[in-house]
């Protein structure tokens, strides 16, 4: 059988450690809080961040890294990108070696603009085709629920992806290959920004054309950024690009899209932390999304306007005016 820790007992973690299990893999989970570790164990239920979900018997939970790491032939990490480097340095020395990391993470770390996987590589000094990752249309709640959705798997090493591909395919869950880590990881890091600008002229009242243009020039802008870091361009047309913005941008169960609600409803940053429970990645990394674009040189005035939104206080109606008021261009600019 095989075995899989997975890092994290929040709505991602839990709910992919199912698909494992459903897929016929040994699950660890690790988690922070003995209370929850204790819940899963006990109830096979994480009331915290799945409530009502019953968890399959193949999945155990541990407040003990270690313990996880046993045997592991996959390490699926699913915390929030800025505490992954922190993390890790204290995960990786415990895996087993050739253990594939698999990150489940959509972000990209503040101060060094570098990607889940890049972290991954630095941290845990192992070479690019140990490190996969997972991406795609893939709601936390609506998988736990076994609703239908298809996935990408990304890896340098494309045996890699097909091993993890067979690791988690069940009848409900449908995972594609894919080499192209870069554009794979763009496309989910953004889609949380362009969430986030969505969410926000939802708050706004603004219409479906309104929304619907946000998430094609959003995908425009996620497809310059990936084609100057070297990214495929058929894979913003795929899952991980155009199927995971259509699903973030339309639903209300995404943190990001209901974040940016929140602050085009008019309350403030903090307000808006205030009520938010789980990770919402586009809050932090729309700064590093721009801070990649401005080292590659790449105009992102979505994503520039969301910092501007949610970092300096810049108030939404000024910044549609701004947006729509920019030089007239080409489509394909
Ligand atoms: N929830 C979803 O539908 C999906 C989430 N993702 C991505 O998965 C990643 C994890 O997100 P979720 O599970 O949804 O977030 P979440 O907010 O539901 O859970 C985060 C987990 O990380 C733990 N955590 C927080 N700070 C930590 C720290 N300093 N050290 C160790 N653990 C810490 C929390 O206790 C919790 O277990 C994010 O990058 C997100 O973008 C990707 C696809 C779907
Ligand atoms: O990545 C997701 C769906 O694919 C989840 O989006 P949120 O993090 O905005 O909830």
């Amino acid at each position: 059988m095989t075995r899989c820790a997975v890092y994290g007992t929040g709505s991602w973690g839990t709910a992919f450690a199912m698909v494992l299990a459903d897929a016929g893999c040994e699950v660890t989970l690790w988690g922070r809080r003995t209370a929850l570790v204790d819940a899963i164990n006990n109830g096979r239920t994480n009331p915290d961040y799945l409530p009502g979900i019953e968890l399959p018997a193949s999945v155990r939970a541990t407040t003990d890294p270690a313990q996880a790491a046993r045997g592991a032939e996959f390490a699926v990490l699913a915390v929030p990108a800025q505490t992954l480097r922190g993390n890790l340095a204290e995960w990786a020395p415990l895996l087993p070696d050739g253990t594939v990391l698999v990150s489940l993470m959509k972000g990209v770390e503040l101060g060094t603009a570098k990607r889940m996987s890049e972290v991954i590589e630095e941290v845990a000094k192992v070479p690019a085709e140990q490190v996969a990752v997972l991406t795609g249309p893939n709601l936390a709640k609506e998988i736990a629920a076994r609703q239908p959705a298809a996935a990408v798997v990304a890896c340098a090493d494309e045996a890699v992806a097909q091993r993890f591909q067979t690791a988690c395919h069940t009848s409900y869950f449908r995972p594609y290959t894919n080499t192209d880590v870069v554009g794979c990881e763009l496309g989910g890091a953004v889609k949380n920004v362009i969430a986030l600008a969505v969410g926000i002229a939802t708050g706004m009242g603004l219409g479906d054309n309104a929304k619907a243009s946000l998430i094609t020039r959003g995908l425009a802008e996620t497809t310059r950024l990936g084609l100057a870091m070297g990214a495929d361009a058929h894979t913003f047309a795929g899952l991980a690009g155009m199927g995971d913005l259509v699903a973030t941008c339309s639903s209300p169960l995404s943190r990001n899209n209901t974040f940016g609600t929140n602050l085009g409803r008019g309350m403030t940053l903090q307000e808006t932390i205030a009520v938010t429970k789980q990770t919402a990645e586009g809050v932090k990394s729309c700064e590093s999304v721009l801070d990649l674009a401005r080292r590659h040189g790449v105009d992102m005035p979505l994503t520039e306007t969301v910092v501007e939104i949610v970092h300096e206080g810049k108030p939404p109606m000024v910044a549609l005016k701004e947006l729509m008021s920019r030089s007239a261009k080409s489509e394909r600019h």
